[in-house]
Formats: structure tokens, C-alpha cells, sequence
């Protein structure tokens, strides 16, 4: 015989002794199966049994073991029963596999167990949060979208969290929110009351309405746009070509407003100029403008020698002239009402038709100012500031959020609309708006994004209508078209579009018309 036949024949003899074996051994292996299932199973009711409810587990468990030891036969009978039950537990049908892990359950026990360090007490004798415990235990609710990502959430938390301590809660939002996707906003609804946080992602906001005419009351002012929430009503607007219907986030100015000055604050680059350009156009149909820009980049050029439009200043020293003539001019307008009210007469037109002053960047000036030992140009807006909504005179104020410090307590103090444009932090936002704010911001946020504030009604997000300036070549021709067609003229021409418009971005070519 040859040696390979041989091999192949001990080789044909090891398997048949390989299948025998296995043969052998199979219901072994079915009631070491079900064994292990059966050990699994207790370890996990004993880990869910409440720490208090666990000696009289062990006593009644040890008792019972007792009674069948002492039954005649009981031993017998029960390891029988055990080996029956652990055989039909461990029989596993022909081409069954593990069933897949739900994704949904993987995301909801991963943040359970992130949030277990912040809200695990030590002592806590029934703890919601554990680390050997259970989502279903904190979580009463959940939601997820179509591509899986969690879009609600309600947990409960221990009554001994610090619910009401600003940092405890940004520890608690930014796990949710690390854990959830960070690509997204989350509004976080904390009821104190019931010790119950509800989250909620929040579907991005449109960024693809341009400026344009609003449908609005003479006096209200278009700041933006939010979602449903955040707003009472919605109005029509050109969306990307499409006639849509968006909830604006209108800011009433005037007589009767409770919140006559705007201070807008935002990251560079995030569009706090081109919200005081659309400010500039939804108020030039309705008032005069005067408009200071204290980083003199000539972002307002476009608005120079229109009809309404005072002057466009971007120098110290013009810009505290225009300051100085519109605290005379409040003053006036002040003492004509008066006049008007004691004889009983109406005011005349002059003296009713709003005046808007709008400060691009004055900290520049401030610091301008202070190093030339001249008087702060922010000091020049305490009249129109404190007096400003009886002489219909409107202040706004945007500048860079690292400026905030430079911002003159008078300023603050009148201020009571707020905006706060580009990425920002629990205490930014604060800072801006007054209020911590119960949004989580996504990490990318886009140009013009970010939180408004009217009064004391609570933050709400905003999305401001893209104003670019029209003469920055670098904007999309069709956003500085939009821009264009809003611009007032003196005659009845059309202005040239965006393509073939002949104005120069120079503001040292830029003739402000002085009034004084
Ligand atoms: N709402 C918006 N939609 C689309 N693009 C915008 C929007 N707001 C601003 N932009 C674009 O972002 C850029 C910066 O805008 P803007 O000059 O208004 O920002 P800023 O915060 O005033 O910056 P800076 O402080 O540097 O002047 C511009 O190119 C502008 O066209």
C-alpha cells in the first residue's frame, strides 16, 4: 500500500471519528447551551433586582433549594427537569444565526451610558442611572427619522441634578447632542417640575430666500426667518424661485414698540452688515437713514446719495457730526411734539417721519476716538437711545461679538432687541441675547444663522435674508440683483443689474450728502 493511500485512508478514518464524536456529543453541547442560557438569564435578574429586594431574593431562592434537597428524590427530579428545561433552551434551529443588534437600541444605550457619570448618584439607592442599568429606566420616550437619527428624546433625571445651574445643564446638552450628531440643532425643554428633559432636532432653516419686498405692517421690521415655533405667523416669500410661505421673525419698531434699538452682534463674516443692509431697504420706503460704518470698509457704499439716505460715513469725524446733528434732531423732534400736544394741533410731518441710525462696527470708532482723546462716538447716541421712541428716532448697532466688552453700557441698557449671528457658545450667547439659550447650535453654522431675541420673550432662531452687498463682485449676481431692485432712486430709471453695474467699490470715492 502506498504511503499516500495510507494518509488518505487515516484521513477518511479521523473525520468518520470526528462526525462520530460530534454525534456523541451533540446533546452535551445542546444542554451546555441552554446551561449557559439559564445562567445568563439569572445573572441578568439579579442584576436588575433592586439592591434593597436582593437578600430576600437570595433567602427565598436558598429555601426553595432546600425543599427539593429534602423531598424524597427531589435532587433527582429537579437536576432531570433542569437538564429538560437547559435542552429545549439550547436547541438552536438548522442555519440559525445571532440575531443583528438594533441599531436604534446600540444609539439609546450608548447615551444612556455616556449621561450615567453626570446623573449616577452614589448613594442613590434606586438609581435611574446606573452603570450596570438599563436605558428603559431613564428614557420614556424616543424617536427616530428614516436614516436612524434620534429626532425626540424624553428622559427623566434624579431630583438631586442641578437642573437649574446653566453649566450642569450645557454638561448634559453636549453629551445628547455628542451622542445624537452634532451636524444638527437640538432645542432642550427642561421641566424642572418632573425632573423630565425633552430633546428635539431641529430640521435646518431655509437659506435660500434673498432680499426682497416683505409683506408687513409700515414699522415692522423682517429680521429673518425661524421655524414654526418661533414664530405666530408666516408670510409669502420668493424661496429660491418658488413662491413659499416662511415664518418671519419681525421686530416692531416705532411709537408703541417696547423694544425701539436693535444691537446685533455676530462672528466676522457671519453677516451682521448684511442684516443692517436689509434693515436699511425694509426702512428706507418708510424714513430718512443715517449711516455710520465704523470699520470704513465701504460695505454701505450702495447706499450712498439714495433718496432717504442722509449720509453714509465712514470717518471719525463724520461720523460724529452725523451723531451730534441726530442728538440735535431728536431734541427737536422732541420739542415740535411737545409743541404739537399743547396746542392740540397733529405733528407735523417732519418731526413724524422715523429716522434710523445705523451703526456698522462704532466700537471701531470708540477706539478710534479714545486714541485721539476725542469723545466716544457711542456716548453721541445717548439722546436718540433714551429718547428715541417718542422722537421716532431708531437706533441699530451691529459689531463683532469680540467687541462685546466694548460696547458702552448705555447701548446695552437700550438695546432691547438682540440678535447673535455665526457659531456660538452657551456664554456668547448669553452675553448677546441676555439669556441662556435653549438651543444647541450645529457645528457648522452658514452665513447669516443665528438667534434673535425680542424683549423678554425667549431666543428663537434666525436665518436672515441673504442682503449681499451689490457691490462685491464676489457675491452671486443674482443675490446683487435682488439687492439692486430694492434700492430707492431719484428718477424713474432702472438701475443697471448686477453684471453690467458700473459703480466702483471705492469708499474713498464715496460723496456722503451732509445735512448739517
Ligand atoms: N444671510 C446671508 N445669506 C447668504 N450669504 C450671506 C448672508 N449674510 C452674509 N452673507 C455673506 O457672507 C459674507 C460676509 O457677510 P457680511 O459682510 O455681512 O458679514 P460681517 O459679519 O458683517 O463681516 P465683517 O464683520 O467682516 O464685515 C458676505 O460674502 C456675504 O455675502
Amino acid at each position: 500500500m502506498s504511503l499516500n493511500r495510507h494518509l488518505s485512508r487515516s484521513r477518511d478514518l479521523a473525520r468518520t471519528a470526528g462526525d462520530h464524536a460530534a454525534d456523541m456529543f451533540a446533546p452535551l453541547t445542546l444542554i451546555g447551551r441552554g446551561l449557559r442560557h439559564h445562567a445568563e438569564w439569572a445573572k441578568g435578574r439579579w442584576a436588575a433586582t433592586p439592591r434593597e429586594r436582593r437578600g430576600p431574593t437570595l433567602f427565598l431562592a436558598a429555601a426553595a433549594v432546600l425543599g427539593i434537597v429534602l423531598l424524597p428524590h427531589g435532587l433527582l427530579f429537579s437536576l432531570v427537569a433542569l437538564m429538560a428545561s437547559a435542552a429545549w433552551v439550547g436547541r438552536r434551529p438548522k442555519g440559525a444565526t445571532a440575531p443583528e443588534p438594533d441599531a436604534r437600541d446600540l444609539k439609546l444605550a450608548a447615551l444612556y451610558a455616556a449621561l450615567t457619570p453626570y446623573l449616577a448618584g452614589p448613594d442613590d439607592l434606586a438609581p435611574l442611572y446606573s452603570f450596570d442599568g438599563q436605558y428603559k429606566s431613564a428614557f420614556g420616550s424616543w424617536e427616530f427619522d428614516g436614516e436612524g437619527r434620534l429626532v425626540a428624546l424624553e428622559l427623566a433625571y434624579p431630583a438631586y441634578f442641578t437642573d437649574t445651574e446653566p453649566t450642569a445643564r450645557a454638561r448634559i446638552e453636549q453629551v445628547v447632542q455628542g451622542k445624537a450628531g452634532r451636524a444638527r440643532e437640538y432645542r432642550f425643554d427642561w421641566d424642572e417640575e418632573s425632573n423630565k428633559l425633552r430633546v428635539s432636532a431641529l430640521a435646518p432653516l431655509a437659506t435660500d430666500i434673498a432680499a426682497q419686498p416683505f409683506v408687513t405692517a409700515p414699522g415692522e421690521i423682517v429680521l429673518g426667518f425661524t421655524d414654526a415655533v418661533g414664530s405666530q405667523r408666516t408670510i409669502p416669500v420668493n424661496q429660491g424661485g418658488v413662491a413659499a410661505q416662511q415664518p418671519p421673525v419681525v421686530w416692531r419698531t416705532g411709537a408703541r414698540s417696547a423694544e425701539p434699538h436693535l444691537l446685533a452682534l455676530g462672528t466676522a463674516g457671519y453677516g451682521t452688515s448684511s442684516l443692517l443692509r436689509s434693515i436699511a431697504l425694509q426702512a428706507l420706503p418708510y424714513g430718512d437713514l443715517v449711516v455710520i460704518d465704523g470699520a470704513g470698509t465701504g460695505e454701505h457704499a450702495c447706499l450712498v446719495n439714495r433718496p432717504g439716505v442722509h449720509t453714509v460715513e465712514t470717518s471719525l469725524h463724520g461720523a460724529q457730526a452725523a451723531l451730534e446733528w441726530a442728538a440735535l434732531e431728536t431734541e427737536r423732534r422732541l420739542t415740535a411734539l411737545n409743541t404739537a400736544r399743547h396746542s392740540g394741533v397733529a405733528a407735523p410731518e417732519d418731526v413724524t417721519r422715523p429716522l434710523w441710525l445705523l451703526l456698522d462696527h462704532p466700537t471701531e470708532l470708540s477706539e478710534l476716538a479714545n486714541a485721539e482723546g476725542r469723545p466716544d462716538p457711542q456716548d453721541l447716541l445717548e439722546t436718540p437711545l433714551r429718547h428715541g421712541r417718542a422722537a421716532r428716532v431708531t437706533v441699530v448697532i451691529a459689531d463683532d461679538i469680540e467687541a462685546r466688552e466694548r460696547i458702552s453700557p448705555t447701548v446695552r441698557a437700550t438695546t432691547r432687541a438682540r440678535v447673535v449671528l455665526g457659531p456660538s457658545t452657551p456664554e456668547v450667547a448669553q452675553a448677546a441675547l441676555g439669556v441662556p439659550l435653549d438651543i444647541a447650535p450645529a457645528a457648522q453654522t452658514p452665513a447669516g444663522r443665528g438667534y434673535a431675541r425680542i424683549g423678554a420673550t425667549l431666543p428663537v432662531r434666525l436665518q436672515v435674508p441673504a442682503t449681499v452687498d451689490p457691490l462685491d463682485d464676489e457675491a452671486p449676481a443674482q443675490l446683487r440683483d435682488a439687492v439692486i431692485a430694492l434700492l430707492p432712486h431719484r428718477d424713474t430709471r432702472t438701475e443697471a443689474a448686477a453684471q453690467t453695474v458700473q459703480l466702483k467699490k471705492e469708499s474713498s470715492g464715496v460723496q456722503p450728502r451732509p445735512v448739517w
